[in-house]
């Protein structure tokens, strides 16, 4: 599904190259659950946005189900994206001015689904995630628990084959981390979504299967995680 060959990351600051990446090489196979874990500063969330197609590797070949990315231009990679990517940020990212019913939806919107298939699909996800309730209510009216609901519901509702988490439970009380968790891993489990989330938390990261552990950009371990 993911294949990263020796990907190269570095930011240039007069002259001087800054390595956020280096050699960095790995395959994630569809329906796997990997946490990156590593120190800040480490390259974490860089690595997940270059997973995520939002940032480009300085060098290196990213392929994503059999596409090398870097070859593409940025309206298939933008297709790509919306077709097999969900991405969950850590402080939620919604829009303040929208419902919880209207982030849901916005997804939808990008990938031009039908009206009716879109009110469906946000009805159904609002039921499943139990949240139907505060469907008309504005994110800052919202616990952070339920916010972080909202950005996995949108995150779920275009029916992505990977879900892509920066610290999703970063800003959550740790019941709400648990539910979280949980949720990831049902997900992971009976629908054979792919997650790759960056955690810190040793906790969040035993829901996975395998640890990739990040030192300066590099990948330093590459560790199953036996439950
Ligand atoms: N646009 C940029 N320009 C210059 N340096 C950058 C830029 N973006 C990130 N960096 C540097 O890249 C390094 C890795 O950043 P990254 O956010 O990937 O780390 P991280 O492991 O996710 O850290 P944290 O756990 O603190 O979120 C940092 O040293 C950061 O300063």
């Amino acid at each position: 599904m993911i294949t990263l060959s020796n990907i190269e990351k570095y930011y240039s600051n007069k002259g001087i190259k800054n390595y956020v990446l280096r050699h960095v090489t790995t395959q994630i196979h569809p329906g796997e659950f990997v946490s990156i874990m590593g120190p800040s500063g480490a390259g974490k969330s860089t690595l997940l946005n270059v997973l995520g197609m939002l940032e480009q590797p300085t060098y290196g070949k990213y392929e994503f189900m059999g596409e090398d990315v870097s070859l593409l231009k940025e309206s298939k990679r933008i297709e790509l994206y919306r077709h097999h990517i969900g991405f969950v940020f850590q402080a939620y990212h919604l829009i303040d001015e929208m419902t919880v019913a209207e982030n849901i939806e916005a997804p939808l919107l990008y990938k031009k689904v039908g009206g009716a298939e879109r009110k469906s699909r946000v009805a159904d996800i609002l039921d499943r995630f139990n949240i139907v309730a505060k469907k008309d209510l504005f994110p800052n009216q919202l616990s952070g628990g339920q916010q972080q609901l909202v950005g996995i519901a949108r995150a779920l509702v275009a029916q992505p084959s990977i879900i892509l988490a920066d610290e999703p439970t970063g800003n959550l009380q740790s019941t709400q981390a648990l539910q979280i968790m949980d949720l990831f891993k049902k997900l992971n489990q009976e629908e054979g979504i792919t997650i790759i989330q960056v955690t810190h938390s040793e906790v969040n990261a035993t829901y996975g299967s395998r640890i990739l552990h990040l030192l300066d950009g590099v990948i330093k371990e590459d560790e199953a995680v036996l439950t």
